[in-house]
């Protein structure tokens, strides 16, 4: 088996969720149809909820935000003129939202929302939340160990917490010691690693960042993260240079703490 050292100076692991703790497979086929089918419905029945108000008033931000991009779904303001404005409403809500799922969009609105949704979803027993094999007796590991771990991902914190509190493995929410979201910044950006780091009260170089894309890598490298490329069934190619240059784990179990036995 390939044996990654983690850094000496690593004492927290930050875990991606898709493509890195979970199959993007469950991402793709579960959660995300799961939002595109009853999407309309949801809002028809929440509509007058303050949440759900918010939520809109922060798709509809966004939607002014992207008006100019190819394709982009306006979300029009409430004229207050009946059922059939409302209607016309809830439908571009509905567009908008499949719209930005089509390009697999991760603005905060929409994953906001979609936490919202799957709340119920998860609470009723709809749907359990797969992790791969390995990753539950790694992260009790590395815990004993003395390591903390996070999780940031552009799902929202309230959906993370549904995911780790229904799994497939029961309730391991005890097993994270916090959660990021988009709210402190895009995966993509090296100021957000800055932003983690300063929240959890370390140095950048004490974090060892997990993740299965590279621009997040990259963008974690930048600033001064280490970080180690998640290779998992389903996941996208990496290109002959990416290969050469990240370490690369396809298990949780393939990372070698120095201060574990
Ligand atoms: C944690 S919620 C479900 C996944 C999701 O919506 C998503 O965008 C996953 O993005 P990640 O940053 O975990 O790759
Ligand atoms: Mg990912």
């Amino acid at each position: 088996m390939v044996v990654l050292s983690v850094p000496a100076e690593v004492t927290v692991i930050l875990l991606d969720i898709e493509g890195t703790t979970t199959p993007i497979a469950f991402v793709k086929d579960i959660l995300f149809p799961y939002i595109k089918e009853n999407v309309k419905e949801y809002l028809q029945t929440h509509w007058e909820e303050e949440e759900c108000q918010q939520d809109v008033s922060l798709l509809r931000k966004q939607a002014e935000e992207d008006s100019h991009l190819d394709g982009a779904v306006p979300i029009p303001a409430a004229s207050g003129n009946g059922a059939d404005d409302l209607q016309q409403m809830i439908q571009a809500v509905v567009d908008n939202v499949r719209w930005q799922m089509s390009l697999d969009r991760k603005t905060t609105a929409l994953k906001q929302l979609q936490g919202h949704m799957w709340r119920a979803a998860f609470a009723a027993g709809r749907m359990k939340a797969e992790f791969f094999e390995d990753v539950v007796p790694a992260v009790r590991k590395w815990r004993e160990a003395g390591m903390k771990v996070y999780i940031y991902s552009s799902g929202s914190v309230e959906a993370q917490k549904l995911l780790f509190g229904h799994s497939t493995e029961g309730d391991i929410l005890e097993l994270v010691d916090g959660h990021f979201d988009t709210k402190i910044g895009h995966k993509v950006e090296s100021e957000s690693y800055r932003k983690i780091a300063n929240s959890i009260g370390c140095s950048t170089n004490n974090i060892l960042f997990l993740t299965d894309v590279t621009l997040e890598a990259s963008a974690a490298e930048e600033a001064d993260v280490h970080v180690a490329v998640v290779v998992r069934p389903g996941n996208a190619g990496l290109t002959d240079d990416e290969k050469t240059y990240y370490s690369l784990i396809t298990s949780f179990s393939e990372l070698y703490l120095p201060s574990s036995t």
